[in-house]
């Protein structure tokens, strides 16, 4: 089976800065994936050139069978890959209801199957059915996350790409947006998602990546991965130390 998302050998940068070098990582329909790795490591960086944000500069990405490398956002957010960025942006000013019909800009989405999509959205965020009238800017910080997610949710992902789902929320919170996740996986949806909280992600995840300065340290089982020293060693970069080591002493 081939996989629904497929990079490959993928380099990008800022302003002619590289960052990411040579990363391959694959996704297949219904699991769900984890990126690790220390701050600045590249998650944040892949997870743009994957959804066009960022251009890169050489290798290539393909999702459901088609080369996306290079195209504008908007174009991949269409073939129903969703990327749901760090720090919830919503609108503060704007009810729930509202920003739920927000993800459904330049979706193509008809008019008339937006509530079923709401209400199929919401279905994994009951705390959010409650609120609809209530501003954005007023839910707790967990309840924001739940109501970035659903918009994202509503365009019917075929792949849905997190970033930081965590941040800066209490543990309690955090139990909630990753039981919404967990039953997401179980109903069959395809997740990546870039995640500090390393334990967490490798609860949820099948498979997880874990970058390094902008190269995948070590991939494989979250199991696995669990038990051994590759997180370890990429997120106090033991490895580059022992590497600098090396260096000095040739
Ligand atoms: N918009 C930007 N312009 C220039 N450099 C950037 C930009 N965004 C990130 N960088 C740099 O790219 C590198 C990788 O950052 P990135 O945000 O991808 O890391 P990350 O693994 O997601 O870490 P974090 O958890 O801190 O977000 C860092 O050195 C960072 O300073």
């Amino acid at each position: 089976m081939s996989a629904l998302l497929s990079v490959e050998g993928l380099d990008a940068g800022y302003g002619g800065v590289p960052i990411l070098r040579g990363v391959s990582i694959e996704v297949s329909a219904g699991e769900t994936v984890a990126l690790l790795g220390s701050n600045g490591a590249g998650k944040s960086t892949l997870l743009r050139a994957i959804s066009g944000l960022i251009r890169p500069s050489a290798g290539t990405v393909t999702f459901a069978g088609e080369e996306i490398t290079r195209r504008a956002p908007h174009q991949i957010v269409r073939r129903g890959l969703v990327h749901v960025p760090e720090g919830r942006r919503l609108f503060a000013r704007q009810t729930v209801a509202s920003n739920l019909e927000l993800g459904f800009f330049g979706s193509g989405v008809a008019r008339a199957d937006e509530a079923a999509r709401v209400e199929a959205a919401l279905d994994l965020f009951p705390a959010l059915k409650t609120r609809m009238e209530t501003y954005a800017g007023l839910l707790s910080g967990g309840q924001q996350q739940m109501l970035a997610i659903a918009q994202g949710l509503v365009r019917d992902p075929r792949l849905l790409i997190l970033d930081e789902p965590s941040l800066g929320l209490a543990p309690v919170l955090v139990d909630e947006v990753f039981a919404a996740l967990t039953e997401l996986g179980r109903r069959g949806g395809t997740v990546l998602i870039v995640e500090q909280l390393a334990d967490r992600a490798l609860r949820l995840a099948r498979r997880a990546y874990v970058m390094s300065q902008g190269q995948i340290a070590a991939a494989g089982d979250a199991d696995t991965l669990r038990g051994s020293n590759a997180l370890e060693e990429a997120y106090l970069g033991v490895g580059a130390e022992l590497a600098h080591d090396a260096g000095e002493r040739t």
